[in-house]
């Protein structure tokens, strides 16, 4: 299976004009996107169905023409209403070849909207005209088909700084654009079809879709043992906060971790006692983390969830150990400020160091990164060097190279307490059994989605760690 590319819109401006410079007509590429979008309308419509095109003064209103002309031509009652006569180039050639109605209409009255508004070339929030025809859209009942991208939503970051279109789908061209999948980019977007324009297939881009191919599950040989698969230390919360950790172990466990320890103090590790069957028990301090760290069988470490006022000691001893390490929740906030500081230990540590901040930690742990979701996670993983998960519905995953993944399968059930606990415990399971860093993250977070999604409502963070998880692996493997 591939990896989905996604390119931004100066990516796909690049791939257009390398394409135009080998002799690609702008115009015959138009008429295919256009093809598309008709094709997609038509599916939508009852015979002679009414269809309004809203188009824009740009290519993406071009697109809109074209497509108005196609369903005229296969019967459909379509008219255009146009905020601005396109001035020159392709999208002026399209609207000079339609010949159909044109002019204010209520957009209630139609079955269908095609929205050619704008596209990747947003540069701005909506106002004016171009805010109440996407207003009168949106209230009207109809459903919008969204040419390339709703409009009003910005195609690199999935900002919406005004209105935007609220599409029931996307039709896009060539590969998703990062703003159909983070938020609130994705709510705008509906079904996000991706149409084959004839571009050169876009190869070694940095930013894919996370899921199945940009990853490989492993699948113990038959004559593998447990510590062969990878055994894992957990940091215990303390007495009264000792669920967290407990979720990461299990979830370890469950991701394929053939061995899972939780550590701590003497009282803590009595209430993990009364829950926990195949998890194992140590008990130490820091220091004691460490030492137990060094043993051959360990391959991934998990500090952070619940992890208490102990976090920064053991996430020191952790960044010592040379082990491939997570640092989560009480951990990052441990270092809340000091990102530089951490970056040192962590480029220090040579192996695999995953960070999995929600929004607040990250903002703690970076308060001087800005921009969009993917800009941050980005930027942050060059700055840390270690790979960094920005957790949310739109979770981004982001390695020091440069390379990045957005998942797009987690429903809302998962914003439950201790569901990020779980994914940390997942992402350390797969470390352990030795899979890189970005690897590992990327595959937990789609996992974590997947068993979300199959859950759906009433989900709590135990459910998680349950067959679910069994039942997703499975089908991946
Ligand atoms: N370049 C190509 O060859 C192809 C482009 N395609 C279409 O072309 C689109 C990109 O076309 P463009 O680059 O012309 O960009 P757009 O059509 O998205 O919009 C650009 C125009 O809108 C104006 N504008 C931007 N923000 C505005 C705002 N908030 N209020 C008012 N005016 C605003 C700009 O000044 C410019 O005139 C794609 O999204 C896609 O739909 C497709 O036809 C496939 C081929
Ligand atoms: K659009």
């Amino acid at each position: 299976m591939r990896a989905q590319p996604i390119l931004s819109a100066a990516a796909i401006r690049a791939a257009e004009a390398a394409w135009f410079a080998n002799g690609g007509d702008s115009f015959a590429l138009m008429q295919r996107a256009a093809g598309e979008v008709a094709r997609a309308a038509a599916t939508r419509l009852p015979p002679g169905g009414r269809v309004l095109v809203l188009a824009g003064p740009g290519n993406n209103g071009g697109d809109g023409y074209v497509a108005a002309r196609l369903l005229a031509d296969a019967g459909f009652a379509v008219q255009v209403t146009a905020l601005a006569a396109p001035g020159a180039g392709d999208a002026a050639r399209a609207a000079g070849e339609w010949c159909g109605a044109t002019g204010p209409a209520d957009p209630a009255r139609f079955d269908l909207i095609v929205d050619a508004l704008f596209g990747i070339g947003l540069a701005r929030p909506l106002e004016g005209e171009a805010e109440r025809l996407v207003l009168a859209a949106n209230a009207s009942g109809a459903p919008i088909l969204a040419v390339d991208i709703p409009s009003g939503v910005d195609a690199d970051t999935g900002a919406v700084p005004g209105v935007a279109i609220n599409a029931v789908e996307t039709m896009t061209f060539h590969t998703a654009k990062p703003g159909h999948l983070l938020l609130p980019g994705r709510l705008h977007t509906g079904r996000l079809q991706i149409a084959d324009i004839g571009l050169p297939p876009a190869q070694g881009t940095p930013l894919a879709l996370n899921g199945p191919g940009l990853w490989r599950l492993p699948v113990p040989d038959a004559d593998t043992h447990k510590y062969a698969r990878g055994g894992v230390l957990v940091w215990s919360g303390p007495v009264l906060a000792t669920g967290a950790s407990r979720l990461a172990a299990t979830a370890a466990l469950r991701a394929g971790a053939g061995a899972v320890t939780l550590v701590g103090d003497r009282e803590a590790l009595l209430v993990q006692a009364a829950h926990v069957t195949a998890v194992m028990l140590a008990e130490g301090d820091a220091q004691g983390f460490g030492r137990l760290a060094a043993s051959p069988k360990v391959k991934a470490l998990c500090v952070g969830p619940g992890a208490g006022p102990q976090a920064r000691c053991v996430a020191g001893a952790a960044l010592q150990s040379g082990k491939p390490l997570l640092l989560d929740a009480d951990a990052l906030t441990a270092f809340a400020g000091e990102a530089e500081h951490l970056a040192r230990l962590i480029r220090r540590h040579d192996r695999p160091v995953l960070l999995t901040p929600h929004e607040g930690e990250f903002a703690r742990l970076f308060p001087g990164l800005s921009g969009s979701k993917l800009a941050r996670a980005q930027a942050a993983a060059a700055l840390s060097g270690a790979v960094v998960i920005l957790k949310g519905a739109d979770g981004v995953i982001a390695a020091p190279d440069g390379r990045a993944a957005i998942t797009a399968n987690a429903p809302g059930w998962l914003a439950t307490a201790g569901s990020g606990d779980v994914l940390a415990g997942i992402a350390t399971g797969m470390l352990a059994q030795g899979i890189p860093g970005f690897e590992a993250a990327a595959a937990a977070c789609f996992l974590h989605g997947e068993a979300g999604g199959r859950l759906g409502p009433g989900l709590i963070s135990e459910d998680l760690c349950g067959p679910v998880l069994r039942e997703v692996l499975a089908a991946l493997i």
